[in-house]
């Protein structure tokens, strides 16, 4: 596949290098037992619902993340007005997001009023609020924001494929994170970052760089990857 190509498929960017070099934990993040579970229909409703309970507390920390890269977005020279308008695509989603979360816990009947996050989660949130601030740099937030919304998208798609025995009742929460124009978006993300990742390592080598944020991209995307790995753990918890 020539360069052109390449980029445009998202591959052969510093993001799939990384993913190759820790795949491990990649893999732990977007094929956990529970996500497997739901995929040969033998996940138990409980830990679905400890799960439903628990992400719409993190989707509402999310939302806030999300507003932190967008400003980061427009504050950014090169390129941003795009990065803009793929970040406020994405909010717009949370926004359709949350209607369905109250709809599905009362399908369930999950009371979100009661849920309380549990240690996994507020590990979870304490790491994303710790990247809202000002300080942290876009490439960095960036690449955590794809991150984050990759884990949920291979996930999900992965109980959608043919010959999955997906519980008719489930297919919709698959649908939600699952779906091709979920999977465009995670694209885009991947886009920017890359282009941002790509721009890093070239003032690395001008030996532009200040600090070096191609080291703590890296660092905070193994992070994602654990904490999304806690939190799949969590739903199978008996806390
Ligand atoms: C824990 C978690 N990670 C990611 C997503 C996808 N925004 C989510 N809803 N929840």
């Amino acid at each position: 596949m020539e360069g052109k190509a390449k980029e445009e498929a998202g591959k052969g960017g510093v993001i799939d290098t990384w993913l190759r070099k820790h795949r491990l934990i990649y893999i732990g993040a977007t094929r956990h037992p529970f996500i497997l579970a739901i995929r040969d229909g033998t996940v138990n409703y409980s830990s679905f619902k400890k799960w439903l309970g628990q992400d719409y507390i993190f989707v509402r920390e999310f939302v806030a993340f999300a507003a932190s890269v967008l400003i980061k977005a427009w504050k950014e020279s090169d390129d941003s007005e795009g990065d803009t308008e793929v970040i406020l695509g994405g909010m717009a989603g949370l926004h359709d997001e949350i209607a369905w979360f109250k709809k599905e816990a009362s399908k369930w009947g999950v009371e979100l009023s009661e849920t309380i996050p549990q240690k996994a989660n507020q590990v979870y949130c304490r790491f994303l609020e710790s990247l809202m601030s000002p300080e942290v740099d876009y490439t960095v937030a960036i690449t955590v924001f794809w991150a984050i919304e990759a884990v949920y998208q291979e996930s999900f798609a992965h109980c959608l494929e043919p010959d999955t025995n997906t519980p008719p009742e489930l297919q919709e929460v698959c649908q939600r994170w699952g779906n091709d124009g979920f999977g465009q978006y995670c694209h885009s993300l991947k886009k920017i970052a890359n282009r941002l990742l790509e721009k890093a390592s070239d003032d690395l080598i001008m030996g532009k760089a200040g600090d070096d944020v191609l080291k703590k991209a890296e660092v905070e995307l193994i992070r994602v990857l654990e904490h999304e790995v806690e939190f799949w753990n969590m739903s199978r918890g008996t806390a």
